[in-house]
C-alpha cells in the first residue's frame, strides 16, 4: 500500500456546483455546492429525505443531475458511473451490495476490474497477460483485506460474514478501484458501538493513505469526531457548512435537524453503552488486581471512565 503520510500541497479532489435535482415536480436536490480537498474527511448530514443519497448519486453518475455540474481533479465527469469510478471516485451504498455467494477474495478482485487492462476476452482465454493481471489484482485484494482485517475470511463466502464485516468489505472492494476519493454511504448503519469505532480508525486510516473522504451518516458523534468540514442538508438545499464545532453550534442546525441540542442523538445511546462496557470492564479488572493483592490495604475503586478516546459530540 502507498504510503501517503507525508505532506502534500492541498488539491480541489471533487467540486459540485450548483447541483440540482427534480423528480418530476419534487426537487430532491436544489443548487449545491460542494468542494471536498486532498486530505480531507468531509460529512453530509441532514434528515431523512433531505436529499443526501441523492447528492450521492448526482456525484456517481447513477443520476444526471437536471443542473450543475460534478468536476473531479478539474475535469468535468460524464454521468456514466463506470466513466466516474474509473475516473477515481468508488463507493459504497447504504444497503450492502456485495455478491453473496462469491467468497471475501472475489468480491475485492470484482472492484478490481477498473484497474486491470486486461479485456474480457483475455480474461475468457486465460492467456499469459491475463494470468499476470490476476497474481498482481490478487496481491493488491488480499493487501486490501489484511488492511481492513479479514484477510484470515479471503476464502469465506460473503453472505456469512456478520453485518459488520460485510460494511468493512464493501470498503475494500471500493478501495480496490483505487480511488482518490471514497464516499460512504451511512457506514456504520447497524453496527454495535464497538464497529462504528473501528470504522472511524479505518476512515481515518484510508485518509492517511491519501484518499479523501466523502461521508453521509446519521451518527452525530461518528460524523464530528471523524470530519474535518460538514455540510448540512436539509429539503435538498445546503443549510451550513463548517468545521464540526461551528455547525454544532449553528441555531438553524439546531432548530431544523437536530431539535434540542443533541439530546437523543443517535450516537448518545451507543456512546453510553461503550462507557458503561468499558466501565465494567475497569471495575472487573479492578476486582481481580485486588483479589490477587489481598495484602495490599488500599482498595481500588471501580471507577467509571467517560473520558474514551473521542471527543465529545455534546
Ligand atoms: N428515484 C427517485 N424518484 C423520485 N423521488 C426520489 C427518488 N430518489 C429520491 N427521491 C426523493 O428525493 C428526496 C430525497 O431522498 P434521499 O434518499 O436523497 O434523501 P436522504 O437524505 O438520503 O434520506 P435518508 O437519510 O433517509 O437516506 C426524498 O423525498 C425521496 O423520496
Amino acid at each position: 500500500m502507498t504510503d501517503m503520510t507525508t505532506t502534500t500541497a492541498t488539491s480541489t479532489v471533487l467540486e459540485a456546483s450548483g447541483v440540482t435535482m427534480r423528480f418530476g415536480g419534487l426537487t430532491a436536490v436544489r443548487s449545491v455546492d460542494l468542494t471536498v480537498n486532498s486530505g480531507e474527511i468531509v460529512g453530509l448530514i441532514g434528515p431523512n429525505g433531505a436529499g443526501k443519497t441523492t447528492f450521492f448519486n448526482c456525484l456517481t453518475g447513477l443520476y444526471v443531475p437536471t443542473e450543475g455540474k460534478v468536476s473531479y481533479k478539474g475535469k468535468v465527469l460524464p454521468p456514466k458511473p463506470h466513466l466516474v469510478t474509473s475516473a477515481g471516485i468508488a463507493r459504497t451504498f447504504q444497503n450492502i451490495r456485495l455478491f453473496a455467494n462469491m467468497t471475501v477474495l472475489e468480491n475485492v478482485l470484482v472492484g478490481r476490474h477498473t484497474r486491470t487492462k486486461e479485456g474480457l476476452w483475455s480474461a475468457l482465454l486465460r492467456g499469459p497477460g491475463f494470468r499476470k493481471a490476476e497474481t498482481a489484482s490478487r496481491e493488491r485484494a488480499m493487501e486490501l483485506l489484511e488492511f481492513i482485517g479479514l484477510a484470515h475470511k479471503a476464502d469465506h463466502l460473503s453472505r456469512n460474514l456478520p453485518y459488520g464485516e460485510q460494511r468493512k468489505l464493501e470498503i475494500a472492494r471500493a478501495l480496490a478501484s483505487e480511488p482518490g476519493l471514497l464516499l460512504l454511504d451511512e457506514p456504520t448503519a447497524g453496527m454495535n458501538p464497538q464497529e462504528t469505532r473501528a470504522t472511524e480508525e479505518l476512515v481515518f486510516a484510508i485518509r492517511d493513505m491519501g484518499i479523501a473522504v466523502l461521508v453521509i451518516e446519521h451518527d452525530m458523534r461518528f460524523i464530528f469526531n471523524l470530519c474535518d468540514r460538514v455540510a448540512v442538508l436539509v429539503q435538498g438545499e445546503k443549510l451550513i457548512e463548517g468545521t464540526s464545532e461551528v455547525v454544532q453550534a449553528d441555531e438553524r442546525v439546531i432548530a431544523a435537524y437536530l431539535g434540542e441540542p443533541f439530546e437523543g442523538a443517535p450516537g448518545d445511546a451507543e456512546a453510553a453503552e461503550v462507557e458503561a462496557a468499558e466501565a465494567h470492564a475497569e471495575a472487573a479488572e479492578a476486582e481481580a488486581a485486588e483479589a490477587a493483592d489481598s495484602t495490599s490495604e488500599t482498595s481500588t475503586t471501580g471507577t467509571t471512565s467517560t473520558t474514551g478516546t473521542k471527543g465529545d459530540a455534546q
